[in-house]
């Protein structure tokens, strides 16, 4: 079966503001280098847009949660699938997600990460759903604030379709 989708965001929105974020991350991390965590697997393709724009030192490295399995809810469970490689010990760490929803998945990894040292902890997200929020999460930089409707491109699955798509589009449930 295939849904209907809709464009929310156009590939030239996004990348635009991709291309701003970058700038203002560049910005504010001048003199430093950034470690950046891409959480999979929906962060990939922002991660590696958003990498690309910095104009300062970057290492990468890669963890794997997850809560919605094929669902559009969240199962309210986030389990680890893959951690990271290296230690964030003394690092200036930058967490790239593709979307903050309910805030569950954040706030647990941030709380997780923290724990673990880094020199400072922030937080880089595509889309940002405000009005679904049940945990609070501290973002430090947002692409955009989207309704609340379930999306998908850019990295973003339903069932684990559509992440390949090079927009934000709605899916017509
Ligand atoms: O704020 P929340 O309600 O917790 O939702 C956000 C999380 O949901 C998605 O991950 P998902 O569990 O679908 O895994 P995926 O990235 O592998 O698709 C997304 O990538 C975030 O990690
Ligand atoms: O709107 C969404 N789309 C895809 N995955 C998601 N995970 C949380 N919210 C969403």
């Amino acid at each position: 079966m295939s849904e209907k989708v809709h464009v929310l965001l156009s590939e030239e929105e996004v990348e635009k503001r991709i291309r701003e974020i970058g700038e203002q991350i560049s910005r504010d991390y001048e003199g430093r280098s950034v470690h950046l965590i891409c959480v999979l697997k929906g962060g990939v393709f922002f991660t590696c847009e958003l990498a690309k724009r910095l104009k300062i030192p970057v290492s990468l490295d890669f963890m794997s949660v997850s809560s919605y399995g094929d669902d559009t809810k969240s199962s309210g469970v986030v389990r680890i699938v893959k951690d990271l490689d290296e230690p964030l010990e003394g690092k200036d760490v930058l967490i790239v997600e593709d979307i903050i929803d309910s805030g569950r998945t954040l706030s647990y990894l941030m709380e997780v990460l923290r724990q673990r040292g880094p020199k400072s902890l922030k937080l880089c997200t595509l889309l940002d759903k405000p009005e679904r929020r049940v945990r609070d999460v501290q973002v430090d930089y947002v692409c955009f604030n989207i309704p609340d409707e379930f999306v998908v491109g850019y990295g973003l699955d339903y069932a684990q379709k559509y992440r390949n798509l090079p927009y934000i589009g709605v899916v017509e449930l």
